[in-house]
């Protein structure tokens, strides 16, 4: 594979994340619904970048796009230097298997395996051993404290859980790039503030950098950067919630 090296649009070559004029279309019938309008954004390795917005302002679709799950309608995004819809379908899926943990609003845990081997499907995707792949995996459930629930199938788990074995599934493979999507809404307040500890512990560092989709003012305070969202485009970028908020 050749990378193309010529910066895109002023990038920062340390940058997480250089996303270049993003826009995305949604077709509904005979109706096309612009969400995204022309949005220019570098996450920076090293911080927890919240971002927020009121419902349909386009959260999910800006990080689907940002981390290679969702093709732009216009506009490049940049990955740890690599620009990731000029890649072929298999080289980007190795990519996000290499390089991109995701929690998603629905855990989407497969339900006929136990809670160990669901957070250990990034490592088996990646050809790691098995026996291997499920030690890790029950030591990152220990570190969210759940792994007396490890032999358990997901249906035999609250909802709380499930998401906490989502999020060791995120983060088993300790990979550069983690995006949450509302980590903590299912979590009581002591253990939403466990969760972000441990993000912050495994994914953000010098070389790593962590995206926060959350409507949770419980956890605002923890953020290093806020970007708002509203009707698909930036209005806000600071370290604290505007004001109006
Ligand atoms: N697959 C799709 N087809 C058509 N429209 C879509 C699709 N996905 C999203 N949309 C529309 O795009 C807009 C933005 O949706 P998105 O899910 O990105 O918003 P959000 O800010 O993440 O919302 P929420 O906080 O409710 O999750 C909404 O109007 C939504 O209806």
């Amino acid at each position: 594979m050749i990378i193309d090296t010529r910066a895109i649009g002023g990038c920062d070559p340390n940058a997480a994340i250089c996303a270049r004029n993003i826009s995305r279309d949604f077709q509904t019938g005979q109706q096309t619904q612009r969400v995204l309008h022309n949005i220019d954004v570098d996450i920076e390795p090293g911080k927890m970048t919240y971002l927020v917005g009121e419902s349909g302002s386009g959260k999910t679709t800006l990080i689907s796009i940002m981390c290679g799950i969702l093709y732009p309608t216009e506009g490049d995004v940049r990955v740890f230097g690599t620009e990731i819809y000029d890649l072929e379908d298999t080289e980007l899926v190795n990519f996000r298997l290499d390089n991109i943990g995701f929690i998603f609003q629905q855990y989407n845990l497969i339900p006929s395996i136990d809670a160990a081997s669901n957070a250990a499907v990034p490592l088996i995707a990646r050809g790691e051993d098995r026996h291997e792949a499920r030690e890790k995996a029950v030591a990152m459930l220990e570190k969210l404290n759940i792994d007396d629930q490890a032999g358990k199938l997901p249906n035999q788990l609250s909802g709380g859980q499930q998401q906490r074995v989502a999020i060791a599934r995120a983060l088993v493979h300790e990979p550069r790039l983690v995006v949450c999507d509302e980590p903590t809404a299912a979590l009581d307040a002591t253990s939403g503030r466990r969760v972000m500890d441990l993000l912050r512990e495994v994914a953000v560092s010098e070389d790593r950098a962590c995206i926060i989709v959350t409507h949770d003012n419980r956890i605002f305070d923890l953020a290093d950067r806020i970007l708002v969202l509203e009707d698909g485009r930036i209005t806000h970028d600071g370290t604290e919630m505007p004001k109006d908020h």
